[in-house]
């Protein structure tokens, strides 16, 4: 049976320029979930309405079967934030923050947090507000991991990280995944994490889901061709995202559908390429 971790329902959020929502949104428990959008679409927002720091103007946030509102301290104690959640404690080392945290989590796990710590090269006697932006990341990021969560909610853990950083990164997040039973949601615009660590992807513009989907239907369906010619019928089929002159070419997001229909039409097909998940991203915002 598919259970969810979060469930969300017509959440909305406005700003005086902006608005969120409504949004619907849910995770299955063991799958990881990428938030892709450009800057601005509302992401860190989103975040920080499911982390209860800004109070949404509707819509309902359930997470672990809980009402968000009602069980915030339970909840909290099961989900690992990485949003710069620490910048008020920039006077503390990160000796000091991991003693504060470590008290506030029943399960926090000391010799995983010792072995991270040397793992990512961390000096625990700086203060946290004198670290580099890559070091914050990665104190946040340790920090989320060692309380061992059911959920990870991962607002660019990588962004400013070093390469070698990076990488050990999505290696303990694949390890994190490894029992089937904890989920992530990855915010992100590295386009690597995605690849290999998400199940799904939801596509966030001016604060609305535009798409959602499994990473792997991607493959078989994007797919641009090279045509003979096109007819009006496809010209104008809900399938063909773009159709490009010299050379003639189609793009689709339904490439068994668009195949059928040009043998219909009497359309030689040229030539086929699937399309990159980047391409199919870049197409489905500018759809949007
Ligand atoms: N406190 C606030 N008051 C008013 N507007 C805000 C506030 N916080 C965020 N916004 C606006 O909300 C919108 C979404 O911002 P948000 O930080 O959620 O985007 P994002 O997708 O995380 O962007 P990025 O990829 O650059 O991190 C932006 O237009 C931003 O200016």
């Amino acid at each position: 049976m598919v259970t969810s971790i979060v469930d969300i329902k017509g959440l909305t959020k406005h700003y005086k320029k902006f608005s969120l929502g409504p949004i619907d949104f849910e995770v299955e428990t063991g799958t990881a979930v990428a938030l892709v959008g450009t800057n601005g679409s509302g992401k860190s927002t989103f975040f920080r309405l499911i982390m209860n720091l800004l109070q949404s103007d509707g819509g309902s946030i359930n997470i672990f079967d809980q009402d968000l509102t009602e069980k915030e301290t339970e909840i909290k104690k099961s989900v690992g934030y990485v949003g710069d959640l620490l910048e008020p404690f920039s006077y503390l080392t990160v000796k000091e923050l991991s003693s504060l945290i470590s008290y506030w989590y029943p399960s926090w796990d000391d010799k995983r947090y010792t072995q991270l710590i040397e793992r990512y090269h961390i000096d625990e006697g700086q203060k946290y507000g004198k670290c580099s932006k890559g070091t914050k990341k990665k104190v946040e990021f340790i920090f989320a991991l060692c309380h061992k969560p059911m959920l990870l909610l991962l607002d660019e853990p990588s962004a400013g990280v070093d390469i070698i950083s990076q990488r050990k990164m999505k290696e303990d997040l694949l390890n994190y995944m490894e029992d089937g039973k904890r989920s992530i949601v990855l915010a992100t615009h590295n386009i690597d994490e995605v690849k290999q660590l998400c199940d799904y992807i939801t596509i966030l513009e001016e604060g609305k889901i535009i798409h959602s989907f499994e990473k792997d239907e991607l493959h078989e369906k994007w797919a641009r061709l090279w045509v003979s010619h096109v007819s009006e019928v496809l010209n104008n089929h809900s399938n063909v995202i773009k159709v490009e002159e010299s050379p003639l070419q189609l793009v689709t997001d339904d490439l068994p559908v668009i195949e059928k229909e040009l043998e219909k039409e009497g359309i030689t097909i040229k030539h086929i390429n699937r399309l990159s998940l980047e391409e199919v991203i870049e197409h489905m915002i500018g759809q949007g």
